[in-house]
């Protein structure tokens, strides 16, 4: 049994199904990729994880229980976070300051902006927060505003932030989207260092697979809506079913 445990997942627009009977077991501590052409149900699947959609049929378990008819922040306390393709930090604010509000919404259960002021005297949420930075390379940065950082910064900063409310399940939508190689691989890094330091279980959306094939144990390839395959990285490369998904779009090499 998976720590994620999607079955028959069926969600349709109208009359477009966009998710088809969706089956997907997710290990513990793993690192699972699910992958597949644009308008393959990939978004729409994850959304139904973490309560922003809600499937037409079907079951998602996480760690045995369920999580159909909780709201995003209920799904998110059961230990599910997720980081957006487009990052959500406050521009106006500084790296520190983006972090320690996101300590503190994991510490009270939610943040108040009155409270900006005197967040700097509760001493445990400054020590989390310093860690928290240190743990993903962007001490240096504390004291910049977060809207003059690089993309590939912002986003480390959003997964900090998600890491902060100590998920046991963190999803990534495209965590490398826009990013030069350089950000990119360095991200990776990061990731794999998450995972070799955390007791965490990663399932990422990605479109670029050289950070698939970098960190993931598990792909799913979902085409239409279904999936088609599912395997280790090694068997899905030059899979014949996802060569034929992938046709005229992108390189599975
Ligand atoms: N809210 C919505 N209303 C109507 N149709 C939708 C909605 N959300 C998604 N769709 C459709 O459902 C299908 C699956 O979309 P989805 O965004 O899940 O695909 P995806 O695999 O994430 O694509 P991409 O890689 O381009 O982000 C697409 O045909 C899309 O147009």
């Amino acid at each position: 049994m998976g720590i994620l445990e999607v079955k028959n997942v069926n969600k349709r627009f109208g009359g477009l199904q966009a998710l088809g009977d969706v089956n997907l077991s997710v290990a513990e501590n793993s690192c699972h990729a699910i992958i597949g052409p644009n308008g393959a149900g990939k978004s729409t699947l994850l959304n139904c994880l973490v309560g922003k959609l809600i499937p037409d049929t079907g079951s998602v378990m996480f760690d045995g229980q369920s999580v159909l008819g909780r709201k995003p922040y209920e799904i998110n306390q059961m230990g599910i976070s997720r980081v957006f393709q487009t990052p959500e930090i406050f521009g106006d604010l500084t790296v520190m300051e983006n972090m320690m509000i996101a300590c503190f919404a994991q510490r009270d259960g939610a943040f108040k902006m009155h409270a900006i002021g005197s967040m700097w005297k509760e001493k445990d949420i400054v020590e989390k927060a310093e860690h928290m930075l240190e743990s993903m390379n962007l001490a240096e940065k504390r004291d910049m505003h977060t809207a003059s950082m690089s993309r590939g910064d912002k986003r480390r900063m959003e997964i900090a932030m998600c890491l902060s409310q100590e998920p046991r399940l963190l999803l990534l939508d495209e965590p490398t989207a826009g990013m030069a190689r350089a950000d990119t691989n360095n991200t990776i890094d990061l990731l794999k260092k998450i995972k070799e330091e955390r007791d965490i279980t990663i399932a990422i959306i990605e479109h670029d697979m050289h950070v698939v094939f970098s960190l993931a144990e598990r792909i799913t390839v979902l085409a239409q809506g279904t999936p088609l395959v599912e395997d280790t990285p090694e068997k899905i490369k030059g899979h014949p079913k996802v060569r034929e998904a992938y046709l005229g779009e992108a390189q599975v090499a």
